[in-house]
């Protein structure tokens, strides 16, 4: 069974990444390197990652016109990695211009990278949703919406928060990918997220995929809380 909880190697450096990974001994891992390490680091890491065996979701949530974005998707492609994401706020041409930025610069033989979009941010609430943004809508209908364009694009599936997978499915069928961030275990705190929720809420869910950051980079045994994590996802007992 493919893994399906995805650690966020939110880190500034290589050297705090190896201190983190060896934790795992030769466990193999889906991490997602995010714009705080991408950036310092580059695509070295990418290389280092694979190298360990590890599958690997580059989290750089590209928003821009579509022909930048079809050019950074081509050279991201060429990394080799699993997963990408887009903001769907950037519209179908955008997220179009994504995947076949992807599927160009896919090495052959290889397969072309999952591309979901992100629907609202897990940090965002409905208030600010409405109120800042000036978005009339529920925060549910606006992830329905973004969601739903970004499955008309083509896209593999979306992020959103384990509170709005059941209605994507219903809305957009079993096969469309929910990755699910802002999990935290009953006992941490929310830290600056929003909608949050359990790995075991998100399995009764039904999320395709968890990312968890903080609750396991921050453990102080980060193997045993990675563990007991998969076991919620899992739905096994501890
Ligand atoms: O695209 C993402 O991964 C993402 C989207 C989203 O809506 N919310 C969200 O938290 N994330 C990422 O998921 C991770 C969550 O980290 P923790 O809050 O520490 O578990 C961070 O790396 C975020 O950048």
């Amino acid at each position: 069974m493919s893994n399906n909880v995805i650690i966020a190697l939110d880190f500034s450096s290589k050297q705090e990444v190896e201190t983190f990974l060896a934790n795992f001994g030769e466990e193999k891992l889906y991490v997602k390197v995010g714009m705080e390490l991408f950036y310092k680091e580059g695509n070295s890491i990418i290389t280092y990652l694979k190298e360990k065996g590890h599958q690997i979701f580059l989290d750089l949530k590209l928003h821009d016109i579509p022909n930048t974005v079809k050019s950074a998707m081509r050279n991201l492609a060429r990394l080799d990695v699993d997963m990408v994401n887009v903001h769907a706020a950037g519209g179908s041409k955008m997220m179009q211009a994504a995947l076949e930025g992807l599927q160009e610069g896919t090495p052959e033989g290889k397969e072309r990278p999952l591309c979901i979009a992100v629907t609202q941010l897990t940090s965002t609430t409905e208030e600010v949703m409405q109120k800042e943004l000036m978005i009339p809508l529920t925060l549910n209908v606006a992830v329905v919406q973004y969601a739903k364009l970004a499955k008309e694009s083509g896209l593999d599936g979306v992020v959103c928060s384990v509170h709005e997978v059941a209605l994507l499915r219903q809305t957009c069928g079993e096969e469309f990918a929910t990755v699910t961030p802002g999990i935290r275990l009953a006992s941490d705190s929310v830290d600056d997220q929003a909608r949050v929720a359990t790995p075991e809420i998100a399995r009764e869910k039904g999320s395709s995929y968890i990312v968890v950051g903080r609750s396991i980079t921050k453990a102080s045994n980060p193997l045993h809380t990675y563990k007991l994590v998969k076991e919620q996802m899992e739905g096994q007992t501890v």
